[in-house]
């Protein structure tokens, strides 16, 4: 049978619940049992075993469409079209068996020209109030006549048998790009529904429609001066672009077209690691009804939330609609961007916490994407994991990276955006010996940059990676902006510095087709 007649099926499922109501979605979550009312309004809902994405378990069908464009590798790993078509049968029939399923359609992409129809089919609820949140509503009028361009097909009590199904583990997320399907089985993490859609996104816009897709956030001044906030998981997006003196675009994905830049998504999915009302004001009031937390730990008795309780993983998040940030700019949608932001969370505690970057500089920074994992809570754990990862964002890119950084660097040529370097990780030392970079002095900086207040100050060019370093930045003291006199043992400071410099020239060898001045634009230490 065709695979759109048997999407349509589901869709004709006897119990399928199309597009209900966030009430209604909510009734449906604690009736099932699937999750439970916690104070602040919002469900939460747990995920097993499965609570971070699981890119080992990624897949892009390889086909006569995607063969010569996808960039294949462990980031986009192949398989076959028989295998998928038999695990998408595999999959359907048994929700089809299911007493009920839910359906949210809707879209991707804010600006009406360029967005991308989706419907989300899912075995969960809470899954579907998760889209609800997240994804782009449609009016009622847009509901009559929608026709889904892309569908998500999401059960995670199905377990795939790598033996038949091709897949590494029971888990599997596979894109179809002929089908326009994903699959989604063995994992409940609700992210994967929606940074699934971000790599669909990263496929579709620069080959369909010669428009750059971002993992950035974004957020508008009152003079209409926008800024980009790029980065990988855990070094600031969501946070820094909630800004009381700004209005949210959004938290995390975003395309710049000719006209200018919009969000990818309808919502935002916060990490709730540490939250406070008194450090992130907006976040924590944006966790209300509708919104839906994600392994975070609740109090039986009172139903309140304890972010500070990490036992079901560190990774705890909520997902709700932008709307619950009170100054946001609807649709979200604005302007080309004026600063962009590269943030990093480093770990070896050696990169200033701000600093002017050079066009080829930029370049040369966007594709190397640094930050660092950091290793588990484990005592005794203290040496990171620096990681590079192209664009801020390979995990969610199809496309080589040498595409989406020529399209920035085009733009930013165009429309001469200044770029900044923000180190949102450690100062005084490495991690364990230093600190975190106090959000606070993150805050003045970034608002420092935004307001044009670098763009005329002294700066000093650091001695390894010939960064140039702001001196004054008011609402900083002056040591904090220069890295090396934060730490008690400057030897150790440049040990440090010269190993994360070699660090970047051994990553940065596989981009020897890059121009020689991007080549050149990185750390100006060499072994
Ligand atoms: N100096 C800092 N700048 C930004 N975030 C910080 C800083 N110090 C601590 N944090 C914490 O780091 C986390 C950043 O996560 P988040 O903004 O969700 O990242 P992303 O959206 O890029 O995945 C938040 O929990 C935030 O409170
Ligand atoms: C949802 C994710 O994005 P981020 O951590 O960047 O918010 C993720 O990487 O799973
Ligand atoms: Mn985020």
């Amino acid at each position: 049978m065709n695979i759109q007649t048997i999407v349509s099926q589901l869709n004709q499922h006897k119990n399928n619940q199309d597009n209900l109501p966030i009430a209604s979605l909510v009734e449906r979550v604690l009736s099932r049992e699937e999750g439970i009312l916690t104070s602040t309004g919002a469900v939460r809902a747990t995920t097993g075993k499965y609570t971070g994405r699981s890119p080992k378990d990624k897949f892009i069908v390889q086909d006569e469409e995607t063969k010569d464009q996808v960039e294949w590798g462990e980031v986009n790993q192949p398989i076959n079209e028989d295998k998928f078509l038999n695990l998408f049968n595999k999959v359907t029939d048994y929700l089809s068996e299911q007493d009920e399923l839910f359906t949210f359609n809707g879209f991707a992409g804010g600006d009406e020209k360029y967005r991308l129809p989706i419907q989300v089919i899912t075995q969960f609820a809470w899954h579907n109030l998760f889209a609800n949140q997240l994804f782009i509503r449609p009016t009622e009028d847009e509901l009559k006549n929608h026709k889904p361009e892309f569908t998500v097909v999401s059960a995670p009590h199905f377990k795939a048998d790598p033996e038949v199904d091709g897949t590494n583990s029971e888990t599997f997320i596979i894109v179809s790009f002929k089908h326009k399907i994903v699959l989604i089985g063995g994992t409940e993490y609700a992210g994967e529904i929606k940074k699934s859609i971000f790599s669909v996104m990263n496929y579709l816009l620069p080959t369909k429609q010669d428009i750059l897709p971002m993992h950035c956030s974004a957020n508008v001044g009152s003079e209409g001066d926008v800024a980009l906030f790029f980065g990988l998981s855990g070094t600031g997006k969501t946070t820094l672009s909630a800004d009381p003196n700004r209005r949210l675009i959004g938290d995390d994905e975003h395309a710049w077209s000719q006209n200018g830049i919009f969000n990818i998504e309808g919502g935002c999915y916060a990490k709730t690691v540490n939250l406070s009302e008194e450090k992130e004001p907006q976040i924590y009031n944006a966790i209300r009804f509708g919104a839906v937390l994600e392994n975070v730990v609740v109090n039986e008795d009172s139903r309140l939330p304890d972010y500070d309780d990490t036992s079901l993983t560190e990774n705890t998040r909520a997902a709700y609609a932008i709307d619950h940030i009170d100054n946001i700019i609807q649709p979200s949608i604005a302007g080309h961007p004026n600063t962009i932001v590269f943030l990093t969370a480093d770990a070896f505690g050696v990169l200033p916490p701000i600093s002017k970057l050079t066009k080829e500089q930029a370049m040369y920074h966007f594709l190397s994407g640094y930050t660092s994992k950091l290793a588990g809570t484990e005592r005794g754990i203290t040496e990171p994991e620096a990681t590079f990862s192209a664009c801020f964002g390979s995990p969610f890119l199809p496309l080589p990276a040498a595409t989406y950084a020529k399209m920035l660097g085009e733009k930013i040529d165009e429309h001469d955006a200044q770029v900044f370097l923000v180190n949102t990780g450690w100062t005084g030392g490495p991690y364990g010996v230093g600190s975190r970079m106090k959000l606070g002095y993150t805050r003045s900086m970034v608002q420092a940059a935004l307001e044009g207040e670098l763009n005329n100050v002294d700066t000093v060019k650091d001695e390894f990676f010939g960064l140039s370093i702001p001196q004054q930045c008011p609402g900083v003291p002056s040591d904090v902006l220069n890295p090396k006199k934060t730490w008690e043992d400057p030897e150790a400071y440049d040990s440090k510095a010269k190993e994360l410099a070699s660090k970047f020239h051994n990553n940065f060898k596989k981009f020897n087709h890059i121009t020689t001045d991007i080549q050149n634009a990185g750390p100006t230490f060499k072994a």
